[in-house]
This record gives structure tokens, sequence and C-alpha cells, in this order.
């Protein structure tokens, strides 16, 4: 893609055990554009947020990234640690995670952790600062403002709190923001509004975004291409409309099973039987055949072979065909 404010490539991270070296990311391509919402989604364990961690370099040894390229606006970054990689964190990625509290400092107020943040980054004036915070408050929607920069984040329910966190994530100008679950601890009244000021926000900004959730109605609500996680492999990567409605992994197809989207079938609401393997006991060829309704013989022996559809791909040896039929 050109122009994409981030770019992965073959990204493989690993992970050394006693029983040999897990892979919980294998292999993984994919770009985000400015303004763009990429979803990736998966099941638990599918290797989501190893591929968030490992872009924002908050992988957890003894896991480590063994081979790849992750490139932020042209700049190779697989490489940063320390300082380095502390700098580009903040200034060109922003955070959103699933907990609010884990973004936030307890004993500041939030006015001040966004002054903060902003003087680390920005070359402003602290009043120029002060005023961006409080302009920032009222753009993500906490009513009052201007009072509520002297408040700590336990002053705020777990919505405002989410709020508060997508301006910190905000208010230094990133270009990408990586955002782990930044809905599932919420109400669920709640959830839909996050998502939409998250979406309306990047979109506005030009920022590119990662938003990793394992649920297809955050996908279907907020994502302009979805990337479909399996055991640490890229099962599915197309535009949203088409991955959901005409999905080519029997995966992909499995997960839209088991999501009771309103504009589905009730016959649709089956669940993919099994569970996904263990990392450390992955079977043979493409690690969903033994779950798949369309396996053969040959799915056992290699992984599926990457098809292309216009700007989608997915990795199968028997794709499902355009209509979605399997
Ligand atoms: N230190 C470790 N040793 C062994 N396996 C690990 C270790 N850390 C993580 N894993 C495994 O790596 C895999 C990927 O985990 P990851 O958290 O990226 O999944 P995920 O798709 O984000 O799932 P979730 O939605 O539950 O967060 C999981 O199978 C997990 O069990």
């Amino acid at each position: 893609m050109k122009d994409a404010v981030l770019s992965i490539r073959d990204l493989t991270v690993e992970i050394p055990t006693r029983h040999g070296i897990l892979r919980p990311v294998d292999g993984v391509s994919y770009d985000i554009a400015p303004g763009e919402v990429l979803g990736v989604v998966g099941e638990s364990g599918a290797g989501k947020s190893m591929a968030g961690n490992a872009v924002i370099g908050l992988l957890s040894p003894p896991a480590h990234i063994a081979s790849g390229e992750i490139v932020v606006n042209g700049q190779r970054i697989d490489h940063l640690t320390g300082e380095a990689m502390r700098r580009l964190r903040g200034k060109e990625i922003g955070m959103v995670f699933q907990d609010p509290l884990t973004s936030l400092n307890p004993l500041l107020r939030i006015g001040d952790q966004l002054t903060e943040t902003m003087l680390a980054h920005l070359d402003i004036t602290r009043t120029e600062a002060e005023e961006r915070a409080v302009a920032a408050l009222a753009e993500v929607g906490i009513p009052g403002a201007a009072e509520r920069v002297g408040s700590y984040p336990h002053e705020f329910s777990g919505g405002m709190r989410q709020r508060v966190v997508i301006a910190l994530a905000l208010c230094a100008e990133p270009s990408l923001i990586i955002a782990d679950e930044p809905t599932t601890a919420l109400d669920v009244s709640v959830q839909a509004q996050i998502i939409a000021l998250l979406k309306r926000l990047c979109r506005d900004r030009g920022t590119a975004v990662m938003l990793i959730t394992h649920d297809m109605g955050v996908i279907a609500e907020a994502a302009d291409r979805v990337a479909v996680m399996y055991a640490g492999r890229l099962a599915e990567l197309g535009p949203v409309r088409e991955v959901l409605m005409q999905p080519h992994h029997p995966y992909t197809a499995g997960l839209m099973g088991s999501t009771p989207l309103a504009s589905r079938g009730k016959d649709r609401l089956h669940q993919i039987p099994g569970a996904m393997p263990r990392l450390d006991s992955l079977p043979e060829g493409c690690a969903f055949h033994p779950r798949c309704p369309r396996a053969a013989a040959r799915c056992s022996s290699a992984p599926g072979p990457l098809i292309s559809d216009g700007d989608g791909r997915a990795a199968c040896w028997f794709p499902l065909d355009r209509a979605g039929v399997a």
C-alpha cells in the first residue's frame, strides 16, 4: 500500500520454551493507511495482542520479534528498544487498552496528564498545552471540560475514563493508534458510543487505527478493513464489507456464524465446533483443518496457499466462493 502509516511484513514473534519455540505471530503482513481502521479479529489466543504489542515494543520477554519488518511512516522500528521506542510511543503511536486505569496515572489530575504528554512531544508552551487539554476533553465528550481537567481518574465512570484515555492517546497527534479491546470492559450501551468516537476522531485527523477485538460486532461497526487471525497466522484480510458478507476462509464464515448480527438469519447462529489449538500442539498443515467443514487430505499436509481476490486475500486450499456458501 502506498504511503501506509503502518506496514507489517512477514512478522514472526517467537517464545522459546522448554517444549520448543512457539510462534504466537507467524509470518503476518498487513498495512494500515492514514485515517483507516484495520480491525484485527480472532478467538482468544489467536495472537492479536502479541501483534499489537510487537508494534509498540511491549512484548514481555521471552517473547521477541524473530523476523520480519515493522515500518511506521517509512521508519523501520522493529529493532528499536528503550528510550527510542518510548519516544515513538506517545508521539507517533498512541495506545488505548481495555482497562483505562492502565493508561492513566491515578495520582495525577487528568489535565496534568494531558498537559505533560503534550509538552513531552509537541513544541508548544505550557499555557497552550493547558488550553488544548480542555479542548481535548470537550472533544471527546466530557461535560464541563474546563472544570474536569482538575479531576482524578477515579472520579470518572468507566465510559468517561475511556474517553479520557482516547483524548490522552490523541493529544500528541500520533499517526497511529493501537486500540486493544478498547470497549470490552464497558457496558454494552456505552461500547458503541466509544467505538464511534474513536473512529470519528481518527478519521478526521487522518490517524491510522489497529483495532484489536474478539467481537465481530465491533468490527462491523468500526473497521474499514479486517484481518482475521487464527493460531498466529493471518487467515483472511480484506475490506470489511466483503469479508463479512462474502468470507473466503471457512474460519471467517464460522466466526460470522457465531456472531448474532441482526442482518443474518437465525440459522447462521451456530458455534464453530472445537477450540483453537494450543501453540505447543498445532496440527500439521492448516491449523484450522481439524475444525473445518471443508477440510480434505491436503489441508493436513501444508498450510493453505494465499489466494487473492481484488483487495482481499485468504489462506485456504478450498476457499468459499463469492456467494459465501459452504
Ligand atoms: N509467556 C508465554 N509462554 C507461552 N505462551 C504464551 C506466552 N505469552 C503468550 N502466550 C500465548 O501466545 C498466544 C497469543 O496470545 P495473545 O494474547 O496475542 O492472543 P489474543 O488473540 O490477543 O487473545 P486474547 O483475546 O485472549 O487477548 C496465546 O496462545 C498465548 O497463550
